[in-house]
Parts: C-alpha cells; structure tokens; sequence
C-alpha cells in the first residue's frame, strides 16, 4: 500500500529550485533513509511534501484535510525547542491532538499510546518531569515519542537521530525499522551513513535538489555515488552481522 507519492515536486527559493521535480512512492513496510550533503534539499522535499512550502507537482498528503493528515502523517521538524516547562507525558500526549475531538479528554487507548511512545523512546521514569529541564539529547527522545504516540501509517522525520548517544541512536534506528515491519512507512533524514546503510530499507540520495539515486542502500551508497555526491570514498561490506558502512576519506 502506497502511504506517500510525490510526483515532479518542486520548490523554488527565489527563482532557484531547490527540490527539482521530485518523484517518489513510500510504501508500508519501508524506512527509507533520505540521505544528501547539507543543502541537497531534504528537508525541503518533506516540508513541500507535507504541504508546508509552496510547491509545484503533487503530493499525496496535500490532498488530504489537514485533520487527516495529522492522522495519517506525523512530522518531526529538525528544530527541537520545547518552549514551555511541561511534563514530559503531557508533551507525548500532544500527539495525540489529531485524534481529539475538541476539549475530549484523553481516552485508556490515547494513555496507552502514550505510554507505548514513552517506553520505546526509553522515556520511562521521566513522565513528571518538566521537559525543559531535560538534556538536549532527551529532548530529542521526547519528541520523538510525542511523533510516536500520534501513531500514524507514515512519519517524516528531519535528522532525528542527532544529537542522540550511540545506544539510543540504535536503539532509535531499531524502533524504526520495527515499527516498519509493522507496517508503518517512515521518512528519515539522516547523515551517519553507516546507521542509514544498516537499518533502512531504502536509500533515496538527494544531490542539488534531485533525487540522484533510489533503492536498496548497497545500490546507493556505490563508491561513484559517493565521490559525486559527497566526495568521500568508503567501505562497505555485508557480513553475518548486516552492512557494515564505514566512510573513508574526502576526495580530492
Ligand atoms: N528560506 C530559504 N531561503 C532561501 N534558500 C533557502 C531557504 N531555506 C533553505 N534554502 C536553501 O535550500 C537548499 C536546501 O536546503 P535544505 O534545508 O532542504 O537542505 P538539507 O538537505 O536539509 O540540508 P542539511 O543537511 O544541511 O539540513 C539550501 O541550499 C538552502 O540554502
């Protein structure tokens, strides 16, 4: 089942696009890892696609009323302020809004997603606490969870993985890819190359606002890929224990 299409989706800043006729079709069942140099257009291409920047071409979530798709599409933007000193549950709970008529209280089924989210992200134990007052790196976890708990087909996620210990940044690739095989679609930008080679499904390699390169991530991080795009070499192997990617030097 197709849960994202984005057909020639542009978007211009000025009169340069920075998205170029971008054509893509998440599935269920996929993490695709959305990979590329700082400025390749990534976080472009998922704001355009949820509707967030002018755009031209199509999106399938833009087709949707904004209700439906906050049912259907959570989105984790790259900035992590939390500006006000809630408690962490009650921030977890906010993603549960879309599933809230106006001024219903939260039912067992919206607490138990909740607390779903809160132990995924190895949250448990900080429910009381204001988040504001937790390390950046726990803030991260925090609004992931909150992504989490709104539990929907598909997520979009900008670099949610930085910033993230090694554990958790595992631990987070894995809950991933877990919630995948359960039939979610995720969108992930990522730039440690080794967790996106190891725990995505898919690769999409973005270059100057195209899509330069699209599939399983040995066909993509290829050593002609990677000296066009990010002109680096690397390492790659398959062994007992999965792909194993280890960038080398920047190129000449
Ligand atoms: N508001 C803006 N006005 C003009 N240009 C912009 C604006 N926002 C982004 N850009 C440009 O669009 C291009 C794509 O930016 P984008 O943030 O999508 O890149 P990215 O691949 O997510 O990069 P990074 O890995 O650094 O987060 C960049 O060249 C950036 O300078």
């Amino acid at each position: 089942m197709t849960l994202l299409s984005l057909d020639r989706l542009t978007v211009r800043r000025g009169a340069c696009p920075v998205v170029d006729a971008a054509t893509l079709s998440v599935a269920a069942g996929e993490l695709v890892g959305l990979i590329g140099p700082n400025g390749a257009g990534k976080t472009t291409l998922m704001r355009g696609a949820l509707g967030l920047l002018p755009h031209e071409g199509r999106s399938s979530l833009t087709d949707l009323a904004p209700q439906a798709r906050a049912r259907h599409a959570a989105w984790l933007p790259q900035s992590r302020e939390i500006a006000w000193p809630v408690s962490v549950e009650t921030l977890v709970m906010l993603g549960r809004t879309p599933h809230l008529a106006a001024g219903q209280r939260p039912t067992d089924a919206d607490r138990a997603a909740v607390a779903r989210a809160i132990a995924t992200m190895d949250l448990a134990g900080f429910e009381t606490r204001p988040a504001t007052e937790l390390s950046g790196g726990e803030q991260a976890r925090v609004l992931i969870a909150r992504a989490l708990a709104q539990d929907t087909a598909l997520i979009l996620a900008d670099e949610p993985i930085a910033g993230l210990d090694p554990g958790h940044q595992i631990a987070t690739m894995a809950a991933f890819a877990a919630l995948a095989r359960a039939g979610k679609a995720l969108v992930v930008s990522l730039h440690d190359l080794g967790l996106a080679a190891r725990h995505c499904t898919r690769l999409v390699l973005m270059h100057k606002g195209r899509i330069h390169a699209d599939g399983p991530p040995e066909a993509v991080l290829t050593q002609d890929n990677l000296r066009a795009v990010f002109h680096i070499s690397a390492h790659l192997t398959r062994g007992p224990e999965g792909v194993i990617f280890q960038p080398l030097e920047v190129l000449p």
